[in-house]
């Protein structure tokens, strides 16, 4: 793992990402910055790159070409444990839940896998795990739940605890796929404050991806706009609802 020139403030740095499917550049030359604590929305068009984006940052795909630099240290093409290790958590579409297993279980059973990945000499006591497994899920506001088996939440619910499954490794980054995907009015308000919480908390920075542009407008600090495997425009929020190529390409007015 390169060595990247220190840039103070910056978490995250992705620098001429491709990705291609045989001949296809479904990613084309992307590059962004993510800064600590700051929430980065991805949106484009359906088929612009931003799933692809994800599997690249999180291991799931090596990319064909590019850096990616995490507190300066390039994690390009490191095989999706590994990323996991160095501080790139994911939170997938209720994939990782057990649906038999209590809610707190399925939270216990996340932080006790994230301490045995740590190189803490004794590791952590069962009542320290126990706490750690608590904080997370009153964090997701799941307190209440904690007692029922997972496959028995709502779909807010399931999306909330693979949050803090993702949260039980402690990472430095969570990348969020579509986290308000399918979700009710009611429950997309909820992740809404629940993305803000965790960044409140954990001084976390999160990269999303999110077709909900309410969404988009009330969580993220800088947004970066793909279309065709390739970045249309970068800024914050106000930049981007202003940006005439964004307006033309895809806020569609
Ligand atoms: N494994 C693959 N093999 C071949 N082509 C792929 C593969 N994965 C994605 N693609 C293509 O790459 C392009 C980008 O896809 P991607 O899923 O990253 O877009 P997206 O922005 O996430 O779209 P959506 O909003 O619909 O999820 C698309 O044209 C898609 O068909």
């Amino acid at each position: 793992m390169a060595h990247h020139p220190s840039d103070s403030g910056l978490r995250l740095k992705v620098e001429h990402i491709k990705k291609y499917f045989g001949t296809f550049p479904a990613v084309d030359d992307v590059s962004f910055e993510v800064r600590h604590g700051e929430v980065m929305a991805i949106i484009g068009p359906n088929g612009a790159g931003k799933t692809t984006v994800f599997n690249v940052l999180s291991g799931h795909m090596k990319p064909t070409s590019g850096h990616i630099y995490l507190d300066n240290v390039d994690i390009a093409g490191q095989k999706p444990h590994k990323v996991a290790r160095l501080g790139i958590g994911r939170a997938f579409q209720t994939t990782n839940i057990f649906p038999s297993l209590t809610v707190l279980e399925n939270v216990l059973s996340a932080v006790h896998t994230a301490n045995r990945h740590t190189y803490r000499v004794w590791g952590l006591s069962e009542r320290s795990v126990r706490k750690e497994a608590e904080h997370l899920l009153s964090l997701v506001n799941l307190t209440e739940h904690h007692g029922f088996p997972a496959g028995a939440l709502s779909h807010g619910d399931q999306r909330a605890l693979e949050i803090a499954l993702a949260l039980a490794t402690s990472p430095k980054v969570l990348l969020l796929d579509e986290p308000t995907a399918g979700m009710s009015p009611y429950e997309t308000q909820q992740t809404v404050e629940l993305v803000r919480r965790i960044v409140a908390a954990q001084g976390l920075t999160v990269v999303l991806s999110e077709h909900d542009m309410e969404v988009v407008f009330g969580l993220a600090d800088r947004i970066t706009v793909m279309e065709a495997g390739r970045v249309l425009a970068r800024g914050t929020p106000q930049e981007i609802r202003e940006n005439p190529a964004v307006q033309r390409a895809y806020l569609g007015e």
